[in-house]
């Protein structure tokens, strides 16, 4: 670990639920979700500068900077705040891409944090949340920070107190584009509203799972051996899958043993979004 550089982590999420239950004139998917926070995640540093370049000076394979969420993101707020600064910043990547769990749009949500802390924009939340929209309709739940019921395309939360679990997240080892989920004929999308108050994980589903278990023999097979050992769901679109666990070693047991091919990781569903745990602690240094 570098103790010279000050790392904001970027939680990783899990959608414990997604039911489609229609679609907007402008193509977008109508959604209730339930957007688990996780304690794991990438990390991203700041350095500010005096100029107003954006550089992101650890690039991610196959993701030019130009379109990088986090340079998008820092361009945004610059302009929307009328910031003369610039900043170079780093990103240690652990989430896979494409994954379902959130990995872009929450390194969008913490760059917006952490630079309007930075910079000194005083932006409120809310207004971080609407920039971060126009990037994509996961930003906002990151950077209110919450564990939260969504609809709308995401961005309608609702706060939700979930018990404390353990998720072992399963990488099947193959990249799920969003846009091609949502633009597939046989995609279900007519499930009926639910009220928060009725939520029970075993009474809800996730609408893409049979589609991408159906086009992806491997996301299938995982998720029927994970089906073994706990409670088991596709995240977002694809192509992540979780088992739910009441203890951290019970995950870790089946984690010791996943199918070659694949790759995961232990996380402990949480509340609050630990870039907000930060945010607080540095104002009360302040
Ligand atoms: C459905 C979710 C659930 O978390 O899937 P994952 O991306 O996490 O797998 C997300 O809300 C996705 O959010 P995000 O990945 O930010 O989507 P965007 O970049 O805004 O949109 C990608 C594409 O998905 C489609 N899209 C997205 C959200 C939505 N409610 N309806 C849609 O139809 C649109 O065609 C859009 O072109
Ligand atoms: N900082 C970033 N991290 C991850 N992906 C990014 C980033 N910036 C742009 N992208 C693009 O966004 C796509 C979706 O990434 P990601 O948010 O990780 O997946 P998902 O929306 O399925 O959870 C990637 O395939 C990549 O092309």
């Amino acid at each position: 670990m570098d103790h010279t550089v000050d790392w904001w982590p970027s939680p990783a999420k899990l959608n414990l639920f997604l039911h489609i239950n229609g679609r907007y004139p402008n193509g977008y998917h109508r959604l209730q979700s339930l957007f688990q926070l996780l304690d794991k995640g990438d990390e991203l540093a700041f350095n500010v500068t005096q100029q107003a370049d954006i550089d992101l000076l650890t690039p991610i394979d196959g993701v030019p900077n130009e379109e990088n969420l986090i340079v998008k993101a820092a361009r945004l707020l610059q302009q929307h705040a009328d910031v003369q600064q610039g900043c170079d910043i780093q990103l240690r990547k652990i989430l896979p891409m494409g994954g379902g769990i959130g990995g872009g749009s929450s390194n969008a949500a913490t760059t917006l944090i952490a630079l309007n802390h930075l910079w000194k924009c005083n932006l409120s939340l809310t207004e971080l949340a609407d920039i971060g929209l126009t990037l994509g309709a996961d930003v906002p739940v990151f950077v209110m920070g919450k564990t939260a019921f969504a609809q709308g395309v995401g961005e309608q939360l609702t706060p939700a107190h979930v018990a404390q679990k353990h998720y072992l997240v399963v990488f099947p080892q193959c990249h799920v584009s969003t846009a091609e989920v949502f633009t597939d004929p046989d995609l279900p999308r007519n499930t009926a509203l639910i009220s928060w108050q009725e939520y029970e994980f075993d009474q809800t589903h996730n609408d893409c799972q049979q589609l991408v278990c159906n086009r992806y023999p491997n996301v299938a097979n995982t998720l029927r051996w994970l089906l073994e050992y706990a409670p088991s769901r596709m995240t977002g679109t694809g192509a992540c899958l979780f088992a739910v666990f009441t203890s951290n070693q019970e995950a870790e047991n089946v984690l010791a043993n996943l199918p070659s091919g694949c790759s995961g990781f232990v996380a402990t569903g949480v509340d609050v979004s630990p870039v907000h745990d930060k945010l607080a602690r540095l104002d009360s240094n302040s």
